[in-house]
């Protein structure tokens, strides 16, 4: 048995047994037991299943999605987004379950051909789907995204987006567009939202955020200069902050409170911190 979390390309879905998780538009179905559950047991329940993938190995068991077309009732269990297991709970189960939500979405949104309108088949033994006619093959989409600390000594440059939870700051983010370096894009991103200039970025690590499928990826930077001006309807607000009194920070297992939070323990001295994947 190979210990935790393996996603596979692809199961047998007419083989018995394994676990099993289902989605909705309410989010994952979950117990006291929580979101994972004997795979037989779950397909016998009144539910309207759209789609049946394998997305993986857990502890050396598989593990499928049963993809609903809508939520329904089952005695005993409710409904949560996939936010709420970031948030709490184990962190190996929200890792099964934002893969699953990767993969359902984009089965889901890749069931015709975006050349030629055709449905498509899934393709044995690699996680695409494939159009005959057009020889075309369209696998799961991943949408690089950067984020960045930016910090002047003591100070760090927070802001925040009116989708934020209410007071809360965070890093400054953005998708990255065609023809860009992941530098390029860094700094873009900074001239748009704040009208700061940057040096020695320093790439930190990357995270992936299936919200629904960014590849996050973290630097720090020094600023270099300009005074803030926040984009409109962007941007409700952004602030250098001193290190010693801090807004309300975003959730901890996100890659924007890792960059924070790194970038504290080393100029007070405290344990750095682990970027959870
Ligand atoms: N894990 C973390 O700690 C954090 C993750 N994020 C994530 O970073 C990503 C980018 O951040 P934002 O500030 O929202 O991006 P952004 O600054 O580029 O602005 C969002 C806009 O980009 C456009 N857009 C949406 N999806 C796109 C795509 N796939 N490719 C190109 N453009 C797209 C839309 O017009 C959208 O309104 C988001 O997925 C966000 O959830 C943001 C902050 C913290
Ligand atoms: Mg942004
Ligand atoms: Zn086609």
């Amino acid at each position: 048995m190979t210990p935790g979390w393996i996603t596979t390309t692809l199961l047998d879905n007419d083989a018995q047994g394994g676990w099993a998780v289902a989605r909705s538009r309410e989010g994952f179905l979950h117990d006291t037991n929580g979101p994972l559950f004997p795979r037989e047991w779950l397909k016998r329940q009144d539910l309207s299943v759209f789609a049946e993938h394998g997305i993986g190995h857990l502890d050396g068991e598989p593990v499928y999605l049963l993809e609903l077309n809508s939520a329904s009732d089952v005695p005993g269990c409710s409904w949560q987004g996939l936010r709420g297991f970031m948030l709490q709970g184990d962190h190996t189960l929200y890792k099964v379950l934002g893969y699953a939500a990767q993969i359902g979405t984009w089965a889901r949104e890749h069931r015709f051909c975006g050349s030629c309108g055709q449905a498509m088949v899934q393709v044995p033994r690699e996680r695409a789907m494939f159009c005959q006619a057009c020889d075309l093959r369209s696998y799961p989409r991943i949408s690089p995204s950067m984020i960045v600390l930016v910090t002047r000594g003591d100070e760090i440059l927070l802001a925040r987006s009116p989708r934020f939870v209410t007071g809360v700051y965070s890093t400054l983010a953005g998708f990255a567009e065609p023809g860009e370096s992941a530098e390029d894009c860094l700094i873009r991103e900074v001239r748009e939202e704040v009208q700061v200039e940057v040096k020695n970025i320093q790439y930190m690590g990357s995270q992936c955020w299936p919200f629904p499928h960014s590849m996050m990826l973290g630097f720090h930077a020094e600023y270099a200069g300009g005074d803030i001006v926040p984009q409109a309807d962007e941007i409700e607000d952004a602030q250098w902050f001193n290190i010693h009194d801090l807004p309300p920070l975003p959730a901890s297992r996100s890659i924007a409170r890792y960059l924070i939070d790194l970038y504290l323990a080393r100029r007070l001295g405290h344990a750095e911190p682990v970027l959870p994947g």
